[in-house]
């Protein structure tokens, strides 16, 4: 038996004015995940658990059938286990954001909190530049995918209150900069980032090409190594994951799962869909448990783009879904798990809490579900809402 997971990060919604108030799910063209929603269970999964904040980071290892509660220490000591970087008991591991703060009448604005999801390229040579002009025994920095970086504070404190720039998207960022123990010291490290952004090179020539520069890095997701039990210890099961972020990269070392590197993985609008549908299909000639994650509806919620969202929908139902569903002879008996990790609502362009719409299909039956497809309103209908680190443990009927 094999057990597949394929999640589109922020790809439930809400009801949109500009949709005639459907969602980008009902309006996008998704036969795959509607033929699996017919023939499997859908239902409503609460992937934040009450008193967490709305991210990929709670609402992945829900999936991953993990409890926040139980194992969570921040989001960038996850990213941090997918980078390669050893964190000792006494370091605190900080996100760094590449953005670009807007200026306007002397107020500084959140005016992109991906600074124009400058490539991994670009970034890198920002990243090596900090670290060699501001990199200390005390702070380090390493680079990442795109806008996502890390930033390690040796013998850091941690009691300290940050806001994801994702959720203050164009407002001023007057009222969101770090509170706590230790704030200051991070701002002076920002306010030293940003002498050095605003003199390089790569800066200089992305305003030559008309695109905005990364004029300031932005801290938060901090924390300690967490301590996680590994698949084989909670579920007797190895597998791989698919993704090209570091996020769901990270979860995964700390679960014992090995990475698959898929060519083309963006984690933007312009992935390589089709090839992280056929190396989950390869993987599984081996591996009993694969865990697709597709970072594109989310970026495109994000950017508040809603047609560019209904797209990402559609490939990731073609390429992705579509190919695991062409394959099923090839994959034989299995348990296929479709979900978000949390709602990306356009309209809002950053995440909530509310519960995510799931398909759990077993190819050995067909429950003939008399619902419509696949949908947030077909999921809220069913009456079925379970916690979200219950939806593995259902995957893998083990209770
Ligand atoms: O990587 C990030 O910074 C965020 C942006 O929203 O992505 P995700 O929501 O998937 O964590």
């Amino acid at each position: 038996m094999k057990y597949i997971v394929l999640l589109g990060d922020g790809m439930s919604d809400e009801p949109n004015d500009q949709l005639g108030g459907k969602t980008p799910l009902e309006v996008a063209n998704t036969p795959n995940m509607d033929r699996l929603a017919k023939a499997g269970k859908i239902g409503l999964a609460a992937t934040v658990p009450k008193g967490f904040h709305p991210g990929s980071d709670v609402a992945n290892l829900s999936v991953f059938g993990y409890n926040p509660a139980d194992c969570y220490s921040g989001r960038s000591p996850l990213e941090a286990a997918s980078m390669g970087v050893e964190l000792g008991p006494n370091d605190v591991a900080f996100r760094l954001n590449f953005v670009w703060l807007e200026a306007h009448y002397g107020k500084m604005y959140m005016g992109d909190f991906s600074a124009g999801h400058i490539s991994t390229e670009e970034a890198a040579a920002l990243i090596k530049t900090l670290q060699e002009e501001l990199g200390d025994d005390e702070f380090t920095f390493y680079p990442g995918v795109s806008y996502r970086h890390l930033l390690v504070w040796k013998n850091g404190r941690d009691q300290l209150k940050f806001t994801p720039p994702h959720d203050i998207i164009t407002q001023s960022i007057e009222d969101y900069l770090p509170q706590g123990e230790g704030a200051k010291e991070l701002m002076h490290l920002t306010n030293a980032a940003q002498m050095v952004l605003a003199h390089h090179p790569v800066n200089h020539k992305r305003e030559e090409n008309g695109k905005v520069p990364a004029n300031s890095i932005w801290l938060w997701g901090h924390g300690r190594k967490p301590q996680m039990e590994t698949y084989q210890q909670r579920f007797d099961l190895s597998g791989a994951v698919i993704s090209a972020v570091d996020l769901i990269k990270g979860i995964g070392v700390n679960a014992g799962l090995d990475n698959i590197e898929v060519p083309g993985a963006t984690g933007y609008i312009d992935t390589n869909y089709k090839g992280k549908g056929e190396y989950a299909v390869k993987a599984l000639a081996e591996k009993d448990f694969i865990y697709v994650h597709v970072e594109a509806p989310d970026e495109a919620a994000h950017g508040g783009l809603l047609q560019e969202k209904i797209k990402a929908i559609e490939d990731f139902d073609r390429d992705v879904v579509g190919t695991v569903l062409d394959s099923l002879e090839q994959i034989g008996d299995c348990r296929i798990l479709v979900t978000p990790d949390h709602p990306t609502p356009v309209a809002k362009r950053t995440h909530t809490s509310d519960p995510v719409p799931f398909i759990m299909f077993d190819s050995r039956t067909d429950e003939a579900a008399s619902v419509a497809g696949y949908s947030e309103a077909e999921a809220k209908a069913s009456g079925l809402l379970v916690a979200g680190h219950q939806l593995l443990p259902l995957l893998i009927e083990r209770g």
